[in-house]
């Protein structure tokens, strides 16, 4: 049986790559790219391995992106708080992923909170429209920021607290077939 991933998506340079990096320190795991574009990490939450992939952007026009969304167990969707002007591509591109998947749950880090003019998440929340990603559908959204002090020192508290929540979502959360049942409820 395939394992099921962990979907780390966003647009370039939105901060993908970091913010997992973020959530393996303290764990152990390994990582390599299975494909240009492609980086695959493995981290352990509590003896249970769990796979995470992220995906570049410019991948995803000509690779089988449908079919990752379609078997992931969780979309975590990173956007670069304080880029304004690419927040509509942004929201479209989020839009465009999830319409593979409608319930896949989804994990929106409202990334790079530390940088100068950053948006909060209502404001984020606006402008990914979030109110419009499904009915059947769990959405988190967090404000993070991966800061070089914070990389140097401790595991930033709200890091391991969104961390608690993906190893419950991946865990327990929805998938296609399980939505037809009532595990989900
Ligand atoms: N100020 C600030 N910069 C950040 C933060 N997180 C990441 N960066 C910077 O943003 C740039 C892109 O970060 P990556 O993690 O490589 O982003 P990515 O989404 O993996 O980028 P690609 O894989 O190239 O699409 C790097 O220069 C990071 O140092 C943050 O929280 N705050
Ligand atoms: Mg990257």
């Amino acid at each position: 049986e395939e394992s099921k991933q962990i979907l780390v998506l966003g647009l370039d340079g939105a901060g993908k790559t970091s913010v997992l990096h973020t959530l393996a320190s303290n764990s152990s795991c390994h990582s390599m790219a299975p494909a240009p574009g492609f980086n695959a990490v493995s981290i352990d939450a509590g003896g249970r391995p769990m796979e995470f992939l992220e995906i570049g952007s410019s991948e995803l026009l000509h690779s089988s992106w449908e079919t990752h969304l379609s078997k992931g167990l969780l979309l975590i969707f990173v956007v670069d708080s304080a880029d304004h002007d690419r927040l509509p591509e942004a929201k479209k591109y989020l839009h465009q992923l999830i319409q593979a998947n409608p319930v896949i749950p989804l994990v929106v880090f409202a990334h790079k909170q530390d940088l100068e003019g950053a948006y909060h998440i209502t404001d984020i929340h606006e402008a990914l429209a979030l109110s419009e990603v499904g009915n059947d559908r769990k959405v988190f959204l967090f404000g993070t920021q991966v800061t070089e002090k914070a990389a140097s020192a401790e595991i930033p508290s709200i890091m391991e607290d969104i961390k608690d929540l993906i190893v419950h979502l991946a865990a327990n959360g929805c998938n296609q077939t399980q939505a037809h049942g009532d595990l989900c409820d």
